[in-house]
């Protein structure tokens, strides 16, 4: 098992006392499986993903990956838990200044020494790695681009090239469509999936692409306020579910979202608060 959360709260540094982003979470993710995390904004998607990514510590509750709890073993060992996932944010990190293929290669970094890194700034390593990772994006010719040249699309899937010389076995991905359009949209997705598939990576994906999500992942984790609302299989979930979870409302509407929800037969591997 790759991923086992049981009663997971989780707040940001700076929130009030009461505004947890994850309340009283519990889930879990097979090594391989691929999983979409859907659910209206603010409902806790980030959060739930850098909570995984072991960026965002729990303030209650039990995680565990690859079989250990990364808060309670020594720093280092952490660290190398890290470098076995590949967490890509919303908004890739990139240095406007930067050429693409150094940019790529930052994806291999937790793989590489410190010596190695500088040497790869100055002379890029790899340089064939990163032009197959950014074949299946139709980027290739953009090797020695610019980044800050780059569309804001071609940005975000350069951000998903360095998933492919990572050597991750977890991808956890946020948001990875939302400056595509369509047409590349399920195309990135296809190469995400596929890349995680071939290395039995497992691969969870946050989408405000509720139809993608739906038609491409055979498991759907729905949350709103932090909690999950359902977690089921995409056969299972109908248009009726869909439109309770994006409902319109606050935190006092959240039962009455529930209760809508819990009249639909739904299939919830994992208890639900
Ligand atoms: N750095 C932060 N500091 C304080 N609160 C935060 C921070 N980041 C997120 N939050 C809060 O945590 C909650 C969950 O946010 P999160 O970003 O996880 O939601 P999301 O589902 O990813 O939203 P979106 O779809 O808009 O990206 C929200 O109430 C948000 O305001």
């Amino acid at each position: 098992m790759t991923f086992l959360l049981q009663h997971i709260s989780t707040r940001h540094i700076g929130a009030t006392r009461s505004s947890f982003a994850l309340r009283d979470l519990s889930l879990s993710i097979q090594q391989g499986e691929q999983v979409a995390l859907i659910g209206p904004s603010g409902a806790g998607k980030t959060s739930l993903l850098h909570t995984l990514a072991c960026a965002l510590k729990p303030e209650q509750g039990e995680i565990q990956l690859f079989g250990n709890d990364p808060w309670r073993i020594a720093s280092a060992e952490r660290h190398a838990m890290r470098a076995r996932l590949f967490l890509a944010p919303q908004t890739p990190p990139l240095p406007p200044r930067q050429r693409v293929v150094n940019a790529v290669l930052a994806g291999a970094l937790p793989q590489w020494s410190a010596w190695q890194a500088i040497r790869s700034l100055i002379k890029p390593l790899e340089v064939d790695a990163a032009y197959q990772a950014l074949m299946p994006f139709n980027l290739q010719d953009k090797l020695y681009a610019r980044v800050d040249r780059l569309s804001g699309g071609e940005r975000q899937r350069c951000g998903m090239a360095r998933a492919l010389v990572s050597k991750a076995e977890a991808f956890l991905v946020d948001e990875p469509l939302s400056a595509l359009d369509p047409t590349l949209a399920l195309q990135t997705l296809n190469v995400l999936q596929q890349e995680a598939q071939k290395r039995q990576a497992t691969l969870v994906c946050s989408l405000h692409q509720v139809e993608l999500a739906r038609a491409n992942f055979s498991r759907v984790i729905a949350l709103r306020d932090g909690r999950i609302v359902f977690d089921a299989a995409s056969k299972d979930i109908s248009d009726a579910m869909i439109a309770a979870l994006y409902q319109n409302g606050n935190d006092d509407d959240y039962v009455n979202l529930e209760n809508e929800i819990d009249k639909l037969a739904i299939i919830d591997p994992m208890p639900r608060c």
